[in-house]
């Protein structure tokens, strides 16, 4: 019976459209376009009333929706990516069928539910997150949707939503990709894009664990960083800017350059490696400085060779600039001053960012402008040196995991009469086969320390001489003096 009637409200409808479209042949063409316009507008009436129950039915749901989309207008939407992170760590804990994504620079995989539901749990109240659309469709335009009950609104639009934006912020900066940023010659800078730096991924494993130095001098450094980027508030309450200044300063080959990658690794923070040679003037060095992030190292390497930053050069300036008028310098020698430098570190500007963490390098302390030294510009002032017997200890444990060996105290006994850098103490304690043969390196390296002590007799027998000249020709000076004042 039902299924009699069923055939014959098809057949009718059949009928019907087939009528339609054999009399739409003979309707003049006016007609037709408002046929069409009358089908459309009875169908956006439909969806108008579609939408009203929606409306209607999330009046009288217990249940409130917050929307968050990837994109709000131009811009991403920052709320999103914490939440996708967030949302890819309960899922990840959570369902067995997960869809991984590489979220802009960052090194791990956001896991995400393939059916797109998760629920989480904040202070026993239930929640509901869902990905619309689902990860396996290429569709732009993303967003998540929060599903929470009515009750308990306060609590979710408040401490849950901090605690998923806190969390989410807290593992996108442990999963961050460093950058290591290197300055672009003005020439190259275009006014309508921001192109003042370059960037690459930051890849340099060095830690302050296979630094080899004094290691009381590397626990205070630790403590000092650690506790620098914790003291935001301190430095608030201070009403001091929340930065900090290290000088690097030793021989080559004494691991600067190795402990600023160090610094970036302990504190996840990304490297503006700034070459100073390449900024023409103060006001380009203005415009690097505020085109850096916030809880980043600024590192000018090599400062003495960078800049008339000497004091020596700069009591002789007055001189040489007599002899520049005879030998011209090269149009693009860099301009930058001392004191625009100096403003770059605590002028007004330098307070632009904050977190900030300053390095400079050099390998002649002692010629640097004191007023560039000075504590309070540049807070910790660490040596590094020749190869001590501590330093040459960790790294023969880090290169040949040994921590003691018979052949350590003829080692201690060399390093105390040469001065070896740990670049090279390490290059010798490099296995130079696949298998580590910790006899042969440890030879070689005794070889090579023997080498540079004989190396550096005739310097020392040279100085010594010159010493002993020295103090016979004062002798003679005062015995003179005293014959003369008898
Ligand atoms: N103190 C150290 N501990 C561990 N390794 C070191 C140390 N010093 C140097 N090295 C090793 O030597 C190499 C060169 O060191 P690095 O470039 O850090 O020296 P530097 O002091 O910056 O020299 P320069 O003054 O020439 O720039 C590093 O790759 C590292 O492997
Ligand atoms: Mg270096």
């Amino acid at each position: 019976m039902m299924m009699n009637s069923w055939a014959q409200i098809g057949s009718t409808v059949a009928g019907l459209m087939f009528t339609l479209a054999t009399l739409q042949q003979f309707f003049p063409h006016q007609l037709r376009v408002s046929l069409q316009q009358f089908v459309l507008a009875s169908l956006q009436q439909f969806s108008f009333v579609q939408k009203l129950c929606d409306n209607l039915v999330s009046f009288f749901s217990p249940y409130i929706q917050i929307t968050f989309p990837e994109y709000s207008g131009y811009w991403s939407n920052q709320a999103f990516t914490a939440i996708e992170t967030y949302v890819g760590a309960l899922s990840a804990t959570k369902a067995s069928l997960l869809k991984g994504s590489l979220i802009k620079n960052s090194k791990a995989l956001v896991l995400i539910r393939d059916d797109r539901k998760v629920s989480d749990e904040f202070d026993g109240v239930k929640v509901w997150w869902i990905l619309d659309p689902s990860p396996s469709t290429s569709s732009e335009d993303k967003y998540f949707q929060l599903t929470f009950h009515r009750q308990h609104r306060d609590l979710i639009t408040g401490p849950y939503l901090d605690h998923v934006l806190e969390q989410g912020k807290a593992i996108e900066a442990r999963n961050k990709q460093r950058r290591l940023y290197m300055n672009n010659p003005s020439d190259n800078w275009s006014s309508y894009k921001k192109n003042l730096w370059s960037d690459i991924a930051f890849e340099n494993p060095a830690t302050f664990q296979t630094i080899a130095m004094d290691p009381k001098k590397k626990e205070e450094i630790i403590n000092d960083l650690v506790s620098f980027i914790k003291a935001k508030e301190y430095y608030m309450k201070l009403g001091k800017p929340w930065k900090r200044g290290y000088l690097l300063y030793g021989p080559p080959g004494t691991g600067k350059s190795t402990m600023i990658a160090a610094m970036a690794n302990l504190l996840n923070y990304d490297i503006y490696d700034l070459e100073l040679t390449t900024v023409k003037n103060n006001t380009e060095l203005r415009k690097l400085l505020t085109e850096t992030s916030s809880k980043s190292i600024i590192a000018i390497e090599d400062i003495d060779c960078s800049l008339d930053v000497t004091g020596e050069r700069r009591k002789e300036r007055s001189k040489s600039n007599e002899k520049d008028q005879k030998n011209p310098v090269n149009e693009n020698t860099s301009k930058v001053t001392l004191s625009g430098l100096l403003n770059f570190i605590d002028g007004t500007w330098s307070a632009c960012g904050t977190g900030r963490i300053f390095v400079f390098t050099t390998n002649h302390i002692n010629k640097l402008d004191p007023a560039l030294t000075r504590r309070g510009r540049m807070d910790m002032h660490i040596e590094l040196s020749y190869c001590s017997f501590e330093a040459f200890k960790m790294l023969a444990k880090n290169y040949l995991d040994l921590d003691s060996h018979e052949l350590f105290e003829k080692i201690g006994i060399l390093l105390k009469e040469t001065e070896m850098t740990p670049a090279d103490v390490a290059e010798n304690l490099m296995p130079k086969r696949e298998k580590k043969d910790p006899d042969s390196c440890l030879k070689s390296l005794i070889q090579a320390l023997e080498d540079a002590k004989e190396k550096a007799k005739p310097k020392a027998e040279k100085e010594k001489t010159k010493e002993e000249r020295g103090k016979k020709f004062y002798a003679s000076l005062i015995k003179k003096r005293w014959l003369f004042q008898a």
